[in-house]
């Protein structure tokens, strides 16, 4: 697990190291210089011609600090002051001197275009409003000159609190970010504006919230061992989960098959798919291991009491489509009380008419909406949701008692608490059908007893795992959600040296 901060969030971290644990705010300066000055000699940077562009606050005195270190190993190094003399704090103005001391050539108007790298340290963590004036012209001018750029910390320009260009931004090669990713540097655009992203400790770490950890955290590859659901040699199929899939239509049994498939795939034990009596025959062929209850229009109710008795979890909407028939399903599934259940698809589209349906419900709920359908959900558009899509998806968590996956290329999962950012997955995943695959994975790992925030979060990490698995199988072009359900199986095995192996091949 990784912990993903915003501004406020580093910064209390770094004043609790320097005033609480007495580590000088000048040995973690000189620490961060140094690992993007290891980062700019370790190759990938043409180091003939190095303009250091330094702001006034700490992100300039890093680097002053680097162009000094840059200096004393022999590179030809400038630095354009282009911050305000009066606003530079104390570290940065010591940096200044001890350049300016070793005849670091510091100017305040230099010619980009003569450099062959370029070190951004305008803005950091710091940055506090929208870029304007002589420092959007010179962001614009160190774009345009095509010289690759290394950023410290964070592209200048990037909020570390939301990743939203503030104005105007630079676009860096690499960037180089100091004990922890800030979400800023995972949420898109700061992602893609962040070049390679290289993470560097300095001697501050998670000691330094003192007991105040961050709201924001992401999964990572050694975590899915406690990810997964437990595996016992002394088991037969009631051992792992009964999880009950309402899902499919006459047009879409497809979205049923898919998401069936992937909740198998979690190693659940039976799954049993409830859908119309047209797709009985399909669903046999394509998912022979599906157990199938099937209806005929008018006669909805009876058969699915049953099938919520038996289910340990439950899953609705892929493919469901919309009718007062398909309300109905919807109705009996939250108003059965108390298993856990996926609402996905058209079960979101059937709830935005009917947001009544969430009052007082008594089982955990897990909601997956694209932002199109968070966009039904809330009544706010979608421009809007995209500013700010950590807040909205906890807002809407917090205030309906759900689990809430705001599905996006960073998804976002809150429980109205904590704030779960994805960072698997790519954009092979963009082609249809992707999402009825998280859908069937999420109840496979319910049906298995795994706690809802747990599912839901892990059940991200998870399918964004297996979509890059089916990447390289099949290329981000090439692939299809039935490649996503396929890889589910493989990745649900990276926890053996068996299934790692297997990953290499
Ligand atoms: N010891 C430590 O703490 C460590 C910190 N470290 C480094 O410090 C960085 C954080 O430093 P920071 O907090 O001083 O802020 P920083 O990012 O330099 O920006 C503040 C300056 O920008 C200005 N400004 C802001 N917005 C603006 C705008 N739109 N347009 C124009 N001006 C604007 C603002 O001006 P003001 O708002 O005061 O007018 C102020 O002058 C962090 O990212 C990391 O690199 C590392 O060395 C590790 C140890
Ligand atoms: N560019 C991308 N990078 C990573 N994941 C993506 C990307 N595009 C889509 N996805 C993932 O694919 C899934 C798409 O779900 P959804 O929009 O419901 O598709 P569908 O309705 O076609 O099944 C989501 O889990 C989403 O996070
Ligand atoms: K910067």
């Amino acid at each position: 697990m990784r912990y993903l901060v915003n501004s406020e969030e580093m910064k209390r971290c770094d004043g609790n190291t320097i005033n609480e644990f007495g580590m000088p705010s000048l040995v973690l300066m000189e620490r961060a210089a140094l690992a993007v000055y290891e980062e700019l000699v370790s190759g990938g940077f043409d180091l003939s011609r190095v303009l250091v562009v330094c702001g006034s606050g700490n992100n300039g005195g890093d680097g002053f600090a680097i162009a000094r270190l840059l200096h004393l190993s022999g590179k030809r190094v400038d630095v354009l002051f282009a911050g305000k003399p009066e606003s530079l704090t104390e570290e940065t103005q010591i940096q200044k001197k001890i350049c300016e001391n070793y005849g670091v050539n510091v100017g305040s108007n230099l010619n980009i275009s003569e450099y062959t790298s370029i070190v951004d340290a305008l803005f950091g963590v710091g940055l506090s409003r929208n870029i304007e004036g002589r420092y959007a012209a010179l962001i614009g001018d160190i774009n345009r000159s095509g010289i690759p750029v290394l950023s410290v910390d964070i592209p200048s320009g990037i909020s570390a609190d939301s990743g939203h260009v503030m104005g105007t931004a630079v676009k860096a090669a690499k960037t180089v970010t100091f004990a922890f990713e800030k979400i800023g540097h995972i949420l898109y655009p700061g992602s893609e504006y962040c070049g390679e992203l290289k993470l560097c400790a300095i001697g501050i770490d998670d000691r330094g919230f003192m007991g105040q950890v961050p709201g924001a955290f992401t999964w990572e590859e050694s975590d899915i061992p406690k990810l997964l659901p437990e595996r016992k040699a002394y088991s037969n199929k009631g051992t792992y989960g009964r999880g009950l899939l309402a899902a499919g239509s006459r047009d879409m049994a497809g979205a049923a098959c898919l998401a069936g498939k992937a909740a198998y795939k979690t190693g659940t034990g039976l799954v049993r798919i409830y859908s119309e009596d047209c797709n009985r025959q399909i669903l046999q062929t394509l998912l022979p291991e599906a157990v199938l209850t099937s209806y005929r229009k008018g006669e909805e109710g009876a058969a699915l009491a049953d099938a919520l008795q038996w289910a340990d979890a439950c899953a609705v909407g892929p493919g469901l489509s919309v009718s007062s028939e398909k309300l109905e399903i919807l109705q009996t599934i939250i108003r059965s009380g108390d298993i856990p259940a996926v609402l996905d698809a058209d079960a979101l589209n059937l709830l935005s008419v009917h947001m009544e349906l969430l009052e007082g419900h008594r089982q955990p709920l897990i909601l997956t909406p694209h932002i199109g359908e968070m966009a039904r959900l809330t009544g706010i558009k979608k421009e809007e949701l995209i500013l700010d899509l950590p807040g909205y998806c906890h807002d809407f968590a917090r205030k309906n008692n759900v689990v809430c996956v705001l599905k996006d290329a960073r998804t976002v999962v809150s429980d109205g608490k904590s704030i779960y950012i994805n960072t698997s997955g790519n954009d092979g995943m963009a082609a249809g059908g992707s999402g009825d695959v998280l859908c069937g994975l999420i109840l496979g790992l319910l049906a298995q007893g795994i706690p809802p925030f747990r599912a839901a979060t892990a059940g991200v990490y998870l399918h964004g795992l297996a979509g890059d698995d089916a990447r390289r199988r099949c290329g981000a072009r090439g692939m299809l959600a039935g490649d996503i359900a396929e890889s589910v199986g493989a990745v649900m095995s990276w926890d053996t040296e068996d299934g790692r192996a297997s990953q290499a091949k």
